[in-house]
């Protein structure tokens, strides 16, 4: 009977409070320099301490430089203090750092699993949105605040109401060229950025089932673009062995509550939706909501005024043939190995148009810089033109304080595309990597199946 949300939420769930919220037993707690230091300095400030600094992790990712070479100045005024101040509340609490230069630095979503960290059927959470991303190895893993943070790290639960459960089936194949954030725009584009409000969301159907890990990763990320308390999808055989051997992972499976993690045949899910991935097309978004999503064969329908002036572009204009500015493959959406490799294939020699102004590639973790260089991807992009950074949050998130002049376009692999997102007045459509790299070599929005 029971949903893969409902075993991990019972399985979770110390006490139920007189008013109906649950006390829910978190196993793991990941922050970062943005909105870590504030949770672990207010807790400190009200001598409380960690109740299990093993359970709690700390990355350092939005605020870094990702500029060969960086050390802690950032290009974000006063961003070192965040840097600093996380690192010390950090160490005085006796958590876990992955620090600038640590090996193991990157994003908290990419180098969560590449440390077995995240695991199937955990409870995990971070003052982070995206931390939806890791319910890919069917763990429940939602974003907070920093208060929550705070409780968390201190009681080892949080009180919470239980969502209602959405399931989402994407049955059929993905077309060549079509990838899962195709299909996460796809289902922003027809079901809204609200579509998920209030659910858990499972994804489950063939589509899913084909998918690798790092593609599962890429959809689940865009659960909270949908609203989503979070997204997950049962683990299975590639989920276990992504997480095999991992430090932070067991030695030995819970083989069986791992296999239990799946929903009953029976399952009631509070909302149903579906989708055929094989209807699908490479998706570009066209506005400042990232259900402003179209095929990339598609014109401007007729959006928010405040939308069409913002991206400088009127209703019934096709998407592709845009100039852009700046193309940027990274964010934990798409900055994996796969997502590099995948980027670099379609490159390999050829150079990006002459009108780009600047294009990079920002991988997600130093482990995935350190595998892509190893393959020589790194070679591919500079001879291409991209510039080859440190890992980091960098250009998906204007905290990295690295800008453009206002107006630009860029052509991005990530997840947001708000009004100044990027940086002040920056135009930002988000794509797949094989989108961005399309759009660099031509210089215009772009549809990767005719480079292919
Ligand atoms: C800074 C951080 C709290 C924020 C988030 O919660 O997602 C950021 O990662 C983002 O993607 O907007
Ligand atoms: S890469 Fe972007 S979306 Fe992901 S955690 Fe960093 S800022 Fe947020």
């Amino acid at each position: 009977m029971p949903t893969l949300v409902d075993k991990i939420w019972d399985h979770h769930r110390a006490a139920t409070t007189p008013g109906g919220a649950d006390l829910i037993a978190i196993d793991r707690i990941f922050l970062h320099e943005r909105t870590g230091a504030a949770a672990l300095k207010s807790m400190a400030a009200a001598g409380r301490r960690v109740r299990d600094p093993a359970r709690v992790f700390v990355g350092m990712d939005h605020i870094v430089d990702t500029r060969p070479g960086r050390s802690d100045q950032t290009l974000m005024p006063g961003g070192q203090g965040f840097i600093s101040e996380t690192r010390a509340a950090a160490k005085a609490a006796g958590l876990t750092i992955f620090d600038v230069s640590d090996p193991d630095q990157g994003i908290v979503h990419v180098i969560s699993p590449e440390l077995g960290i995240v695991l199937p059927g955990c409870t995990l959470v971070a003052p982070d949105s995206h931390t939806c991303t890791q319910g890919a190895f069917g763990a429940l893993a939602w974003g907070i605040g920093s208060s929550e943070a705070e409780h968390a790290m201190v009681t080892g639960t949080l009180r919470l109401t239980r969502p209602k459960t959405m399931r989402i089936r994407l049955d059929g194949r993905l077309a060549a060229g079509v990838t899962a954030k195709d299909l996460a725009l796809a289902l922003l584009a027809r079901f809204g950025a609200g579509g998920g409000a209030g659910h858990a969301v499972e994804y489950t159907g063939a589509a899913v089932a084909a998918m690798d890990m790092e593609a599962r990763q890429t959809l689940c990320n865009m659960a909270t673009e949908f609203s989503a308390f979070t997204g997950i999808i049962a683990p299975d055989e590639a989920a276990y062995a992504a997480l095999a051997g991992r430090r932070y992972a067991p030695a030995a499976f819970d083989a069986p509550w791992w296999q239990s993690l799946h929903s009953d045949a029976d399952a009631h899910f509070d909302a149903e939706l579906a989708l055929d991935a094989g209807q699908v097309a490479p998706m570009v978004s066209w506005g400042t909501s990232p259900e402003h999503s179209i095929a990339i064969d598609a014109a401007l329908p007729a959006g928010p005024a405040r939308a069409h002036d913002y991206i400088g572009l009127a209703a019934g204009t096709p998407i592709a043939g845009t100039p852009i500015d700046v193309a940027f493959i990274g964010s934990c959406t798409n900055s994996r190995l796969s997502d590099l490799r995948r980027a670099a294939a379609l490159l390999k020699g050829r150079r990006i148009a002459p009108g780009i102004k600047k294009a990079l590639v920002v991988p997600g973790s130093s482990a995935v810089k350190r595998e892509a260089e190893a393959e020589g991807l790194h070679a591919v992009f500079q001879a291409a033109g991209f510039e080859w950074r440190e890992s980091g949050c960098s250009l998906c998130f204007y905290a990295g304080g690295e800008g453009f002049p206002p107006g630009s376009r860029t052509i991005s692999s990530t997840n947001r595309n708000f009004e100044g997102r990027q940086g002040p007045g920056i135009r930002t459509h988000i794509a797949s990597p094989e989108t961005v790299v399309a759009s660099a070599l031509a210089g215009v929005i772009a549809d990767p199946r005719q480079i292919a």
